[in-house]
């Protein structure tokens, strides 16, 4: 197995916490409460546009055409297709462009994207692919999970939009390229800095396990 494809091995544990969270599973069934859903909404559009920023910093690192070209392709899919999804479930609920204008970072939200930010901006090219590698794969993966797992309810699941966006070919094709991308950037790499690598990756899945745990417990801040 390649590099990039054994990353997933290394970070299970906690890749499945993620899939089995009662975020996930309920947003699968199609039980999970509005207001959670509305609270993550709102926080993920704040993530998003940090998230879109680390691509920008990869694309400074970038020297070949073909990495340009792709990072500038994922970061116009998050804000058409992934967007469409928060456009869609903002008016559902109603939620207004002034709503959104004044939505503030959560505690955990802040602490999230400042660590991509920060791993973006001091390292490489591998190590900022690294840092998003997991927000797009689990999302890939969870998806189509939730798409089989729950296909016996799908058509009634207020959630339809948001699992077949993520389960959907266009989604998957937007961040296929990381797999051959990350091998490529870490041929010359010694040990040391691949386990960095490793590191980098799997604290992005525990963050994106505690970004569910925020969602459902609607956290803002510390609690006391
Ligand atoms: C927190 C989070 N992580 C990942 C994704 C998928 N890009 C997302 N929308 N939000």
């Amino acid at each position: 197995m390649s590099f990039s494809r054994s990353l997933k091995e290394k970070a299970i544990k906690v890749w499945e916490d993620g899939y089995n969270h009662p975020f996930v599973q309920e947003l699968g069934a199609g039980t999970l409460d509005k207001e959670k859903f509305k609270f993550y909404l709102l926080q993920d559009y704040l993530y998003l546009l940090e998230y879109a920023k680390v691509f920008a910093m990869a694309m400074v690192k970038a020297d070949d055409e073909k990495m340009l070209s792709n990072l500038s392709s994922i970061t116009k899919s998050i804000f058409v297709d992934e967007m469409e999804v928060h456009r869609i479930y903002m008016k559902e609920f109603g939620i207004t462009e002034d709503e959104v204008a004044n939505v503030k970072a959560s505690l955990f939200n802040r602490t999230y994207t400042a660590n991509m930010l920060a791993t973006a901006q001091k390292g490489d090219l591998a190590e900022t692919l690294a840092t998003v590698f997991p927000c797009a794969w689990t999302y890939c993966d969870y998806g189509k999970r939730l798409k089989e797992q729950y296909k016996n309810n799908l058509e009634d699941n207020f959630y339809k939009s948001w699992i077949e966006t993520y389960a959907g070919y266009e989604f998957e094709e937007s961040f296929e390229w990381f797999y051959d991308a990350i091998d490529e950037l870490v041929k010359n790499k010694t040990d040391k800095e691949k386990r960095k690598i490793e590191e980098i990756f799997i604290s992005s899945v525990e963050f994106e396990y505690m970004f569910w745990e925020m969602a459902y417990n609607k956290e803002m801040s510390y609690k006391k």
